[in-house]
């Protein structure tokens, strides 16, 4: 084979087919809690201006399976954003980990992190306006992101406009943004972040300037992206339309993943877990820490099969001594999380 063919067939290979897309999501390795496409450990984002130090993130863990679809929920600057920034590779970590398919977002140069963010992750902002190019029409901003990677030009058209097909959106091909209502520019930008078949699509609050009817299109299409192009999928909202709808829930506080809700599959309800991080430590729930008066230090008590958490200041039963059932507990009990 030549070098020109050879070439070419690299450049080809960039933008695989739907149909080798499907066949890559479905063989996609599966589930230990270290072999995530996304793996952030004891992340820590600290942000300085002259006088005030903001903690962003402060030692948070998160592992994300290849093909999940996950929503990441939590209050106002709770650091959601922030975790998404430096998933995107728009921002860098004080300290900690973070790799996102293979690629250290910590030690990755210029150019490493160059194509990390043409080819491996894709991102859909919450401003519809951000998203797209004004000037260009629908399938010329879906194609523009594959120029940049090369991609021979019949090959773009061809994918922009399987693209644009497979989101619902054939009809909207040479209309330009104005053209277009918020929900459509918001399906558009997410067949632009998915152009270069990327490995993880981040998404934060794309729905936030939609209306309901509109929100559910655009989470639609974000399903797509995940079940049927095989992108795993992050995306930050406050819409209980998205995060009811996901299997898996994330919730950020005070810069740490506390709490996960998880859906489907052989639960018949969405069960909460707390979550503990690889350290061990875990945030109880802010209504169990004001219900029992927990404050400062705590005591800890093991027992057969749980962890009893008590304030300082209560009696708390020798290990192994359980508390009989039809006691009110005094304490926050672990095992009731
Ligand atoms: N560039 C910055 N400089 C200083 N502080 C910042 C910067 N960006 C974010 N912060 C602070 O970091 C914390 C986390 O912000 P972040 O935007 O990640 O929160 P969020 O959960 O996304 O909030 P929201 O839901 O309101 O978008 C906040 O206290 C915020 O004020």
């Amino acid at each position: 084979m030549s070098g020109a063919e050879q070439a070419r067939q690299g450049r080809e290979s960039v933008v695989p087919r739907l149909t080798d897309l499907e066949a890559r999501a479905r063989s996609a390795p599966g589930g230990g809690p270290d072999d995530g496409v996304i793996v952030c450990d004891n992340l820590v984002r600290v942000y300085r201006t002259d006088e005030v130090e903001v903690q962003a993130l402060q030692g948070l863990d998160l592992t994300v399976t290849e093909g999940e679809c996950v929503a990441l929920v939590g209050a106002s600057g709770s650091g959601k954003s922030t975790l998404l920034s430096i998933l995107s590779g728009l921002d860098l970590p004080t300290a900690g980990r973070a790799r996102v398919a293979g690629h250290d977002l910590l030690a990755m140069g210029r150019r490493e992190r160059l194509g990390y963010r043409r080819a491996t992750v894709g991102f859909v902002w919450q401003q519809t306006g951000r998203n797209l190019l004004p000037y260009l029409t629908a399938q010329e901003n879906v194609a523009l992101p594959m120029k940049y990677a090369r991609v021979p030009r019949r090959k773009r058209q061809e994918r922009a406009a399987e693209l644009l097909d497979t989101l619902g959106l054939a009809y909207c091909r040479d209309r330009r943004p104005t053209e277009l209502s918020g929900g459509e520019q918001q399906r558009v930008a997410v067949a632009v972040a998915t152009a270069n078949a990327p490995r993880v699509l981040l998404a934060d609050e794309p729905t936030g300037e939609l209306d309901t009817a509109s929100g559910e299109d655009v989470f639609a299409a974000l399903r797509r992206a995940n079940e049927e192009l095989g992108a795993t999928v992050l995306v930050v909202t406050h819409d209980p339309q998205v995060s009811e709808q996901v299997r898996r829930t994330v919730r950020i506080r005070d810069g740490r993943t506390s709490t996960e809700t998880l859906r489907g599959g052989e639960r018949e309800a969405a069960e909460e877990f707390t979550v503990l991080d690889r350290a061990g430590r875990l945030q109880l729930p802010r209504e169990y820490v004001d219900r029992y008066g927990l404050r400062g230090r705590v005591r800890l008590t093991a027992e057969s099969d749980h962890v009893g958490v008590w304030a300082a200041d209560e009696f708390a039963p020798a290990a192994e001594e359980s508390v009989p059932a039809a006691e009110e507990p005094r304490a926050a009990d672990s095992s009731d999380e």
